[in-house]
């Protein structure tokens, strides 16, 4: 029997920190048709937050280096300020959204990173991901809303990268359903030119993203989205766009193809 469709969107951090993008997103997320899941970031907000506290920010390789009150900031930003915006945001565009951290009904275990080269102190890896109370919600036409927030099962929240939480979530949930995962942010899509919001790559495949590497297009942030986006079709999830935010459900953006 052919599955049901389910997209899941991931937002990062610079869409959910300013309100006129923010609420653009959550008008084109409502409009999505069929069964969905919104995975949020909050990046820039755990920054901005950190910073009014006089607390600095480290950043490795795109991972946050988490601290016993680095973690705190994150569990109050990510867990509290930006999801019950998002899940209140969605509720006024008819959304029965429902805010959860991978703590809440045990959706997603991890484990602290081990320190190698460097201590990226309380981050977690995720381990698994609980498809069937996922499925249990969204059967019931609950929209779940899930924070960058995971817990190690032995009492402590653990910090997890937001476009990891989406990958993993994507493929967990593709044992049930016809997945579909999109990244969006602040572009287009990824581009030839980061200057030039009009380069657009439509398709991009292995070979090409090395290519693209290699030659320096492909930077920072954009390294570990796409290795989350390849991983992910190779572990059952169906399709990866990474887009604007505006470009939900259009036929715009990059296209990942194995
Ligand atoms: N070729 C590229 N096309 C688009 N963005 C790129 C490219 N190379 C690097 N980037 C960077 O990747 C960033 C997206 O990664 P990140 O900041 O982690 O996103 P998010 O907002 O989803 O957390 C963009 O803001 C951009 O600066
Ligand atoms: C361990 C780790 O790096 N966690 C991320 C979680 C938030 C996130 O991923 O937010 P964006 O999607 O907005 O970048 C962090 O604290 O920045």
């Amino acid at each position: 029997m052919a599955k049901n469709k389910l997209t899941l969107i991931k937002v990062g951090g610079k869409i959910v920190e300013e309100e006129a993008t923010l609420k653009q997103l959550l008008n084109d997320f409502s409009q999505i048709e069929g069964h969905k899941v919104l995975v949020h970031g909050g990046g820039r907000s755990a920054t901005r937050i950190a910073e009014q506290l006089g607390i600095e920010s480290k950043m490795v390789g795109g991972r946050r280096i988490t601290d016993a009150k680095t973690l705190e900031v994150v569990t109050m930003v990510y867990g509290g300020l930006v999801n019950k915006n998002i899940v209140a945001g969605l509720q006024a565009f008819g959304v029965n959204a429902l805010g959860l951290t991978g703590a809440d009904m045990d959706v997603i275990r991890s484990e602290k990173r081990p320190v190698k080269e460097i201590d990226y102190g309380f981050a977690g890896d995720v381990k698994a991901v609980k498809a069937e109370t996922l499925k249990m919600l969204i059967d019931k036409n609950i929209v779940p809303i899930m924070a960058p927030l995971t817990h190690d099962g032995k009492g402590h929240i653990l910090n997890t990268n937001a476009d990891t939480i989406a990958a993993e979530t994507a493929q967990a949930l593709s044992e049930y359903y016809d997945v579909t995962l999109v990244y969006c942010f602040e572009k287009k899509g990824v581009l030839k030119d980061e200057h030039d919001d009009d380069s657009v790559i439509p398709q991009l495949d292995k070979d090409l993203y090395k290519k693209y590497v290699d030659e320096g297009v492909i930077t920072g942030g954009m390294l570990p989205k796409l290795d989350n986006a390849f991983r992910s079709l190779e572990k059952g999830v169906t399709e990866v766009v990474i887009t604007l935010a505006s470009g939900i459900g259009k036929d715009t953006g990059t296209r990942i193809v194995n």
